[in-house]
C-alpha cells in the first residue's frame, strides 16, 4: 500500500483491486444509482449540484477517474428490489439487546475493579502493593487486547454467535476464579480470562449489530451496545460503592457479573440466529433467507433474494477455497486495497484517539483524583463521572443518525479540548503535587479550584460521551464485508492498546509531569485528533455498508460525503452516490 493509494492517487492496477473488493464501487452499483436518479422526484435534488456533478449524474458511469456513457438500466434492476432497510423489527431489537449484554459486560468488568481494589484489603493473602494493583487492573485490558486480535478471525470462521457464546463461558470462568481467589496470581488469572471475554464482546457485538441493523438506524442500534458499556460501568461503580464496606463485598460484586453472560448464552442458544451476512459468507443461503424474512417481515421473496445475491457478490470479492486461504487473502486485501486500507487507517485512528485523549484515566482513577483534590467521599463523587458518561451516551443515541458521525465527533472533540484546557489551568492554580500515593495541595483557595476541576471534568466527560466515546465503535460500517471482522479486530486491538497504555502510565504522569502537564498533553492529543477527523473522516450517516466502501474508493471524499449526507437528509436515500464523482479534465470531450 503506497501513500499515494491511501490519499487517492492510484495506479490502474490499484483501481481494479479497489473495485473488486468494494464490489462494483465503480461499476454496476453506480449504474444502479444513476438509474435510480431517473425514478427520483423530478430532478429536484440535483438543484444544489455543481455542473460537474450534474454531468456525472444520470449521464456517465465512473470508471476509476474516467467517465463513460452508460446504458439505461431497467427499473427492476434498482435497489427497490432489495430489502427496504428502513424498519426495525422486533427481532432486530431483540438481537441488538442480546448482543449489547456484551457491552454491559465490557463496562461492568472495567468498572467494578476501581472499588474492588479499595476494598480487597488483605483478602488475597496480603495487602496489595501499588504494582500488584496495576497488574490486576491491567490483566483485563491485556486479555481483551489478545482476544480482540484473535476473535475477528474466529468470528469469520465459526460465526459471530458461537464466538459470542464462547465469551460468555470465559466471563463465567473468569468470575468464578476471581471469586475463589486467595492469591494475587489467581486474581490476575481470573481477570485475564475475563479480559478474553471482554475483548471478544467488544469486537463482535458491534459487528453483529451493524450487520443486522437497517442502515437508517444502524448508528443508534450500535450505540445501544455502548449504553451497555457505560451503563455497566455505572452499575459497577454503584454496586462497588454499596458493597465496599461489607467484608468480601468485592467478591459479591464479581459474582454478580456471572448472570448477564448466562442470559446472553441462553438467548443465543435457544432463540437467536447468526447474521445473514455471515451465513451468506458461509454459503448457508437458505438459512440466511429464512432469517432475512424474519428480520424484515414486510419484505417480498424477490427482495430477500435480491439482497442475498448482493451479499454473495460482495463475498466473491474474497477468493480462496478454505478458511486459511480466505484469511490470507483477507489480510492481504486489508493492506493492499485502497478502500479497505483507508477504512483500517480511519478506524484505528478513531480508536486510538478515543483512548489517547485520556478518558479512561478518569474512568479508572477519578476516585484517586477527587481524593487528592480534597473530596471526602471520593468514590461517591467519582460516580458523577460514570453517570455523566452514561447520560451523554443516551444523548448520542438520539442525535447520532440525525447530526451525523463526523459533526458529532468534531463537536465532541472541541468540547473535550476546551474542558481539558480548563482542567489544566485549574490544576495549575490548585498547585497540587503527587508524591508516591500522597497528594499535597498548595493553593489557599483549593475549594474554588476543586469546584472548577469538577465542572471541567463533567464537561469533558459529557463532551467525550456524546461523540468520541461512541462513534469509533461504529467501525464495522467502514469495512467491506469480506474483511469486516478482521479490520474491526485491528481497530479494537488499537482501542485496548490505548486503554492499557493510559491506565499504566496515568499515575506516573501525574507524578512526573504534574496534573497540569498531563491534562495539557491530553489537550494536545485532542487537537491532533481534531486535525485527524477534519482530514480523514468522511460522513457515512445514512449510507449502506456497501456505499460506505464507495465513499472510501479513490480517496477519503470528505466534502463529497458531507454533500451526500446533507442531500439524503433532505431528499432521502434516492440521492445517488454518483453525485460524488467529479469528472477530471478532458471528460467533457468523451461525452
Ligand atoms: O466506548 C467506551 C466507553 O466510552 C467507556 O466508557 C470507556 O471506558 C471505553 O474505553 C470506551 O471504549
Amino acid at each position: 500500500m503506497s501513500l499515494f493509494k491511501l490519499f487517492g492517487k492510484k495506479h490502474d492496477s490499484d483501481r481494479q483491486h479497489d473495485a473488486k473488493l468494494s464490489h462494483s464501487a465503480e461499476g454496476s452499483t453506480t449504474v444502479k444509482d444513476l438509474a435510480k436518479s431517473k425514478i427520483a422526484p423530478s430532478g429536484e435534488y440535483f438543484e444544489n449540484l455543481d455542473d460537474n456533478s450534474r454531468k456525472s449524474t444520470g449521464q456517465y458511469e465512473n470508471k476509476g477517474t474516467r467517465f463513460q456513457k452508460i446504458q439505461p438500466v431497467d427499473d427492476e434492476d434498482t435497489d427497490d428490489d432489495e430489502v427496504q432497510e428502513d424498519k426495525v423489527s422486533g427481532l432486530i431489537i431483540l438481537l441488538t439487546l442480546t448482543a449489547s449484554i456484551s457491552g454491559f459486560m465490557f463496562g461492568y468488568d472495567t468498572g467494578y475493579i476501581s472499588s474492588a481494589l479499595v476494598s480487597i484489603g488483605g483478602d488475597l493473602g496480603k495487602t496489595l502493593s501499588y504494582g500488584e494493583e496495576e497488574y490486576i487492573t491491567a490483566a483485563t485490558s491485556l486479555g481483551a487486547l489478545i482476544a480482540s486480535i484473535l476473535s475477528g478471525v474466529l468470528g469469520d470462521y465459526f460465526g459471530r454467535r458461537p464466538i459470542l457464546m464462547l465469551s460468555n463461558i470465559l466471563f463465567v470462568i473468569g468470575a468464578i476464579v476471581q471469586c475463589a481467589a486467595h492469591s494475587v496470581w489467581m486474581m490476575i488469572s481470573g481477570r485475564l480470562v475475563m479480559g478474553f471475554g471482554v475483548g471478544i464482546g467488544s469486537l463482535l457485538a458491534p459487528v453483529f449489530i451493524s450487520e443486522l441493523a437497517p442502515r437508517k438506524y444502524r448508528g443508534r442500534l450500535v450505540i445501544i451496545n455502548c449504553f451497555g458499556t457505560t451503563g455497566g460501568q455505572l452499575v459497577a461503580y454503584a454496586i462497588g460503592a454499596g458493597l465496599s464496606r461489607i467484608k468480601n463485598g468485592w467478591r459479591a460484586a464479581v459474582g454478580i457479573s456471572m448472570f448477564p453472560p448466562l442470559l446472553q448464552f441462553l438467548a443465543f442458544l435457544f432463540f437467536l440466529p447468526d447474521t445473514p451476512r455471515f451465513l451468506v459468507m458461509k454459503g448457508r443461503i437458505s438459512q440466511a433467507h429464512g432469517i432475512l424474512m424474519k428480520i424484515y417481515p414486510d419484505a417480498t421473496e424477490e427482495q430477500v433474494n435480491s439482497s442475498i445475491k448482493e451479499l454473495q457478490e460482495l463475498n466473491r470479492a474474497l477468493p480462496g477455497g478454505n478458511v486459511l486461504q480466505r484469511l490470507w487473502y483477507g489480510a492481504k486485501l486489508l493492506h493492499t486495497s485502497g478502500p479497505a486500507f483507508r477504512a483500517l487507517f480511519i478506524t484505528c485512528g478513531m480508536q486510538a484517539l478515543q483512548q489517547f485523549t485520556g478518558f479512561n484515566s478518569l474512568m479508572y482513577f477519578s476516585a484517586t483524583i477527587f481524593k487528592a483534590v480534597g473530596f471526602k467521599d471520593s468514590t461517591a463523587v467519582s460516580i458523577i463521572v460514570a453517570a455523566t458518561n452514561f447520560i451523554f451516551t443516551v444523548v448520542a443515541f438520539f442525535i447520532i443518525d440525525k447530526v451525523g458521525r463526523r459533526r458529532l465527533m468534531l463537536a465532541s472533540l472541541y468540547g473535550m479540548l476546551a474542558f481539558l484546557v480548563l482542567n489544566s489551568v485549574a490544576f495549575h492554580f490548585l498547585d497540587i503535587t503527587f508524591h508516591g500515593s500522597d497528594a499535597i495541595v498548595n493553593s489557599s483557595d483549593s475549594h474554588t479550584w476543586g469546584i472548577v476541576i469538577i465542572i471541567a471534568m463533567i464537561g469533558y466527560v459529557a463532551s467525550y460521551a456524546v461523540g468520541c466515546g461512541n462513534v469509533p465503535w461504529q467501525q464495522g460500517e467502514m469495512f467491506p464485508q469480506a474483511v469486516r471482522a478482521l479490520g474491526s479486530s485491528y481497530a479494537t486491538a488499537t482501542n485496548w492498546t490505548g486503554s492499557l497504555v493510559i491506565s499504566a502510565t496515568f499515575l506516573t504522569m501525574l507524578q512526573n509531569i504534574s496534573p497540569t502537564g498531563t491534562f495539557a498533553l491530553f489537550a494536545g492529543l485532542t487537537l491532533l485528533s481534531i486535525i485527524f477527523i477534519l482530514l480523514f473522516f468522511p460522513e457515512l450517516s445514512g449510507m449502506s455498508l456497501e456505499e460506505s466502501q464507495k465513499v472510501l474508493t479513490g480517496g477519503f471524499h470528505i466534502r463529497e460525503s458531507m454533500k451526500i449526507a446533507k442531500m439524503r437528509k433532505k431528499y432521502g436515500n434516492k440521492v445517488p452516490l454518483s453525485v460524488m464523482e467529479k469528472p477530471e479534465s478532458g471528460v467533457e470531450d468523451m461525452a
